[in-house]
């Protein structure tokens, strides 16, 4: 992966010097950061105990969260050191679910740009908008209009917190360089009326623009983008109608929509898990979704896939499947005209029949399976789990919705109304839950987190890696096997379904592994000396490119000792200073 050698070594956004107390004093010189820092040389362990003892006295989640953004502007290695190191602490205050706080808050939080607003009031000017990004060479872009974040709503460019939260992710846990991520949002409008009237709100404040105006605007961004860093990866996030753009765009540029894509393959994972788990076969099984939108179709198509490769037809394969809206069941005779993406799945087998709830819908199927896809904080009630624990031994429930407020269940309450039965995923973090069963049994249950930052980044690098053209359907099927194949025999002990999160650098390596080879099958790779390596030569491959923000001082060191033994001057030793503070290199 490229990356930007000495003085223009800048971390994320606006153009920063690398002020790590962690390098010694050459590289401060090299960096022209000399003077600017306190002058001793520290060891990530102390800096680790500053940082962790000024997070501790952070008394609230926002607080948290701006102290760790400021730490990533002024230290972005030493962020990146701690996140990778405290992953399971960090990632809820830099990730879901506290970004859906920060991002209700941005503009009152707001105190330092880390990406890039391009508007509608831009357009025809994108390129140049564009050009001002100070990072010579992104590789990947995750691109919101703030239109549905998490299952906040409309949040205008108050959503920028998510990109930059998914692009940081990306930096954890697959290693692509700060510097290499572009987060972008879209100022497109707003049908956020309260934001428009908030004179602290700093987007602009029409009403959201047309589907066409959006789409004239979109042709503009994307070849504005690639004409600027050809081949760069983009992922859209959180658009409320995200279908038509991916549509359009899937097949000319390298590009995949998280929610329907990343989404529906990371819950393939958990529940190609949770299936085996279970006892029963894919033919026994009913899945009723609550939420038609992006992510409960793209899921809900997802398993279709994998129920195929069981051995069921696509037709019996769908036929497994009930999503439920705003309007109840969605049938084909129901009398509205249904959304495009729903069409799929509309059920014709309803008999003129239609059920408006979603305990109606329960009681006609009974289902095996509970998927929460709909914002609706707490609707799976414990009436509903105690009847998916009487018709299911192991009752899959699944409540993924976001922030932890719009989960359609929590973890005690599945565990509680289900005898701890219950297979379950959540797409944000909730804690273990000890639990004594009705047959006295006591013991410790962990939740999975059904979120798509299992798979995401390891798209993103695989798909950069490989330099593919294009995002195959085929790449984002493997990233979910991956997932499901990645667990551990001690965490299968331990009733996961997914990895634990500590280990997600590893398991982005065989996630990224597997989008490769996909590629590869797809014929849409262009590294094409990586198909004669073997799977663990690929991996080793892989590892090697992956940015490790505790190997930065040394990848420094030896950068700049190249640079001076190309000059012709010996190298430091032993830490001391071949540069006078001031001299040019
Ligand atoms: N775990 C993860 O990794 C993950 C990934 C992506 C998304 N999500 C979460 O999933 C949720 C939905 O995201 P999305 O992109 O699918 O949003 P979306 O496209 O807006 O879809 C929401 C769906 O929920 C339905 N719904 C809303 N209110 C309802 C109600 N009162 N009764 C019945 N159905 C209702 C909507 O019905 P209509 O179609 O009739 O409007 C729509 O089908 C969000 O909370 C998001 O955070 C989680
Ligand atoms: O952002 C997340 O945590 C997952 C997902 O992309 C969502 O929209 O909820
Ligand atoms: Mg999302």
């Amino acid at each position: 992966m490229a990356r930007i050698p000495g003085q223009q070594n800048r971390t994320i956004g606006t153009a920063s010097p690398n002020f790590d107390t962690a390098n010694p004093a050459y590289i401060r010189k090299y960096l022209r950061t000399y003077g600017l820092t306190p002058p001793r040389r520290e060891t990530y362990e102390v800096q680790k105990t500053r940082c962790l003892q000024q997070l501790a006295l952070k008394t609230t989640d926002i607080d948290k969260f701006l102290y760790l953004s400021t730490l990533r502007k002024n230290n972005v290695h030493l962020f990146y050191r701690l996140v990778t190191d405290h992953l399971k602490e960090l990632t809820p205050l830099i990730y879901t679910p506290v970004v859906g706080e920060a991002c209700q808050r941005w503009s009152e939080i707001y105190q330092q740009p880390e990406g890039m607003y391009l508007s509608w009031e831009d357009r025809g000017n994108l390129a140049a908008v564009i050009a001002n990004w100070p990072q010579p060479n992104v590789e990947i872009t995750c691109i919101t209009d703030g239109s549905r974040i998490l299952g906040l709503g409309d949040l205008g460019i108050n959503g920028m917190g998510i990109p930059i939260g998914k692009l940081a992710l990306y930096t954890a846990c697959a290693g692509i360089r700060p510097e290499a991520t572009l987060p972008l949002t879209l100022d497109l409008g707003t049908g956020n009326k309260a934001f428009r009237e908030d004179p602290l709100y700093m987007g602009s404040r029409h009403d959201k623009i047309s589907p066409e105006e959006e789409r004239e605007f979109m042709d503009e961004l994307m070849t504005a983008l690639t004409e600027r860093w050809p081949g760069i990866v983009i992922q859209f996030e959180d658009f409320k109608n995200p279908f038509p753009a991916l549509e359009r765009y899937r097949h000319t540029y390298t590009c995949f929509n998280d929610d329907i894509q990343g989404t529906g393959a990371v819950i393939l994972g958990g529940v190609i898990n949770a299936v085996k788990r279970s006892g029963l076969p894919c033919k026994d099984h009913r899945a009723v979704f609550l939420g038609a939108g992006s992510a409960g179709v793209g899921v809900a198509k997802q398993i279709v896939q994998f129920f195929m490769r069981e051995g069921m037809t696509e037709n019996e394969a769908r036929a497994c499947f009930y999503l439920v809206d705003t309007k109840g069941l969605v049938t084909a005779d129901r009398g509205d005209k249904l959304a495009d993406h729903k069409i799929y799945f509309a059920r014709t087998d309803n008999n003129g029949q239609q059920f408006k709830t979603l305990e109606e819908v329960i009681e006609h199927v009974h289902p095996t399976m509970l998927m929460g896809l709909s914002t609706l904080g707490g609707v799976f009630t414990p009436q509903i789990l105690n009847k998916m624990a009487e018709w299911n031994t192991h009752p899959i429930i699944f409540p993924l919705s976001n922030p932890s407020s719009k989960s359609e269940c929590d973890f005690e309450s599945a565990i509680t109304h289900t005898d701890g039965r219950a297979l379950f995923a959540s797409g944000s973090p909730f804690q273990p839950f000890l639990f004594t069963n009705s047959a006295g049994e006591t013991r410790t249950y962990y939740p999975g987190q059904g979120n798509n930052m299992y798979v995401f980044p390891g798209i993103g690098l695989g798909t950069i890696l490989s330099k593919a053209v294009e995002v195959t359907d085929a790449m984002i099927y493997a990233s979910g096997e991956a997932v499901a194949e990645a667990l551990t025999p001690e965490e299968i002990e331990l009733g996961y379904l997914y990895p634990d999160i500590t280990r997600i650098r590893n398991v982005s390596v065989v996630v990224a592994r597997k989008v490769i080879r996909a590629a590869q099958k797809d014929k849409v790779d262009r590294e094409n000396a990586l198909s004669n390596l073997d799977d663990a030569a690929l991996d080793a491959w892989i590892r090697a490119r992956m940015y490790d923000p505790h190997a930065e001082v040394r990848s420094l060191e030896r950068e700049v000792g190249a640079l001076l033994s190309s000059l012709g001057t010996p190298s430091p030793v032993n830490g001391q200073s071949y540069f006078e503070p001031h001299s040019r290199l």
